[in-house]
């Protein structure tokens, strides 16, 4: 599987490759729990709706549910329903969101806000497959796949004693990690294109899309709201510049690159991205630590190995600030092996301390 979109997600880093065959594994095995996690906006409801999607389940329904944005009192109710007269205005009884998933998915959104009493009770559903409505005494049997969600570090949270760990176990039984936008920025072009056509369907002027100085930029900037963000950008574009080509002084403050403003124009002015284009692209990224002309040029006293190293140096600094540190991550960006970057950040004595740019 080499596409760059699998069920409407796009990706055509290493990583995201990686997640569309573990997403096809998953649906085909149908009945397995996901625990999905990821930061905010990565897109962990689309995987869960793509495993529900290819899987055998997917003539049922597609159930979401975000605990979070559930009041904790509404909440049981709302996953596991009431019978009549459960409490006072409870006139009906109300089927609850476990049974409408019955031989469907049910996607547990923000599982880490769950309190510990509906915890529990969603323990008891994952284990014997049964529960009871809220007034209920008669067990009702489901077959449900869950597929819980959280941006959450359940780990931590299970030891800082916040989150049952039987129901962890029991929710982990295949992890599904999604990486943060700024640790896959190959995927960003790809990601502007698909949402440009997407929003520019139903416009008679669409925007147009990007400069290679802004796009560049784009892929310099942190992405902390992940592809959520980066959708509402070209929204917000969309709107500001529909029909024109945005440059990157057009662009809004925070995404301006101090870094790509000093660096020159490309080559070519066309909008698609040829091979050598993104070579030479990643090659302005930096700006060089001497100007071209400067007096050691002309004396022809330059360090080739100075600057080579000084210019290593930047591409291993540049790759661990996009990743927040994350060493495997960053020798994968820069095509490395994990030892041999941390062979260099050894020798080169670099910092710590990535997580603020
Ligand atoms: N790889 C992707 N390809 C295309 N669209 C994506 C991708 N990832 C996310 N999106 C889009 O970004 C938006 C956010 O995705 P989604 O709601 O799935 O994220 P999330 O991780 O569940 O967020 P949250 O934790 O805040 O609920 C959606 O509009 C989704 O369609």
């Amino acid at each position: 599987m080499s596409s760059d979109m699998f069920c409407g997600i796009i990706g055509r880093s290493p990583v995201m490759q990686q997640l569309f065959k573990l997403i096809d594994k998953l649906a085909q095995d149908g009945s397995s729990t996901v625990l999905i996690q990821g930061e905010s906006g990565t897109g962990k409801e689309l995987v869960a709706k793509a495993i529900h999607q290819y899987s055998p389940r997917s003539s049922y329904h597609f159930v979401p549910v975000n605990c979070a944005a559930i009041p904790d009192d509404l909440l049981e109710s709302e996953l596991f329903g009431y019978t009549k007269g459960a409490f006072t205005g409870a006139v009906s009884p109300k089927v609850g969101r476990i049974e409408y998933a019955h031989r469907g998915s049910l996607f547990l959104d923000e599982i880490g806000d769950m309190k510990p009493m509906l915890q529990a009770k969603l323990l008891r559903v994952l284990q014997e497959r049964q529960f009871e409505p809220v007034g209920g005494l008669k067990p009702i049997a489901v077959d449900v796949r869950i597929i819980a969600a959280t941006h959450c570090d359940l780990e931590q949270m299970v030891a800082e004693g916040r989150f049952r760990e039987d129901l962890y176990y029991r929710l982990n039984v295949v992890p599904v990690s999604i990486p943060p936008l700024r640790a896959r920025v190959e995927d960003i072009p790809l990601l502007v294109k698909h949402f440009i056509e997407l929003l520019g369907k139903s416009k008679k002027n669409p925007f147009l899309g990007f400069d290679q100085s802004a796009l560049r930029s784009l892929t310099n900037y942190s992405w902390r709201g992940n592809v959520r963000e980066l959708e509402n950008l070209i929204q917000h574009m969309s709107i500001l510049h529909s029909g024109a080509t945005v440059g990157y002084p057009d662009l809004p403050d925070k995404y301006r690159d101090p870094l790509t403003a000093s660096a020159p124009s490309p080559p070519s002015a066309s909008q698609q991205q040829t091979a050598n284009e993104t070579r030479w692209e990643q090659s302005q990224l930096f700006s060089p630590t001497s100007p071209p002309v400067s007096e050691e040029w002309v004396k022809g006293e330059v360090d080739f190995n100075a600057l080579v190293n000084d210019f290593e140096t930047q591409l291993i600094v540049h790759a661990l600030k996009i990743t927040q540190g994350n060493k495997k991550e960053a020798a994968r960006l820069l095509n490395l092996k994990r030892t041999t970057l941390l062979e260099k950040i050894k020798k080169k004595e670099l910092t710590d301390n990535w997580a603020e740019e």
